[in-house]
């Protein structure tokens, strides 16, 4: 809760939650719900968003009905007629995140882009990695270039206030997503890194 309110406080657009259970930022759906309802208490506008791997109907009637984020981040192998399906069934806005290594990899956007609201475009994984996301890894920004994109979308992976303006230069991207670059260790999210971060985002 307190990186929560000193993310607020230093004006994040929005704040993320993981429900993965081989992440060290995992959070079942009740403490998730118990958080987004206390941080609702605090601050009813800034958007909260759950963030999945591949998730099953059951669990997105539960995020649906219980958890109530604001959106959900699918950050698994979801097939365009998976988000699809998951848009009808949770009728709640998603986020579909990519992952990406070279230029081919950001070729299905477009089949997502009618379901989504936002777009991600995380580093892709080693295949040995247990995580999809987190990880503080970055790819070749400058990919991001020319891709055309029909749905604002952000940019992940690799990003702290030491990259940050870099990435933003070499990307064009105007939203932005962190995770490991604001922790003091995995899933100890740090106060003053979040502040720092979003200074140094906030002033390019
Ligand atoms: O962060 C995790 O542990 C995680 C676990 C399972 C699915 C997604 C996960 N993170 C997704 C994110 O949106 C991260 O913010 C994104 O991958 C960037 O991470 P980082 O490179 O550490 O800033």
């Amino acid at each position: 809760m307190d990186a929560a309110i000193a993310a607020i406080n230093d004006s994040a657009d929005f704040l993320g939650f993981i429900h993965f259970a081989k992440s060290p930022r995992h959070l079942t759906l009740n403490t998730m719900k118990d958080l987004i309802s206390a941080i609702r208490s605090v601050n009813a506008t800034i958007p909260l968003v759950s963030v999945v791997v591949n998730p099953e109907n059951d669990m997105l009637e539960t995020l649906r009905d219980e958890v109530k984020p604001d959106l959900i981040q699918l950050h698994g192998k979801e097939t365009p007629q998976r988000v699809a399906e998951i848009a009808a069934l949770t009728n709640i806005p998603l986020i579909k995140a990519i992952s990406v290594s070279e230029k081919s990899d950001l070729d299905a956007a477009s089949l997502y882009e009618p379901y989504v609201e936002y777009m991600m475009f995380d580093a892709k994984p080693p295949k040995t990695a247990v995580l999809p996301g987190g990880l503080g890894l970055s790819f070749d920004w400058t990919l991001m270039r020319h891709h055309a994109a029909a749905k604002p979308w952000f940019l992940a992976g690799g990003l702290s206030s030491e990259t940050v303006a870099a990435a933003v230069k070499e990307s064009g991207a105007s939203m932005l997503d962190i995770s490991s670059g604001v922790e003091s260790a995995p899933g100890v999210k740090d106060s003053a890194l979040i502040s720092g971060f979003l200074r140094a985002a906030k002033s390019l």
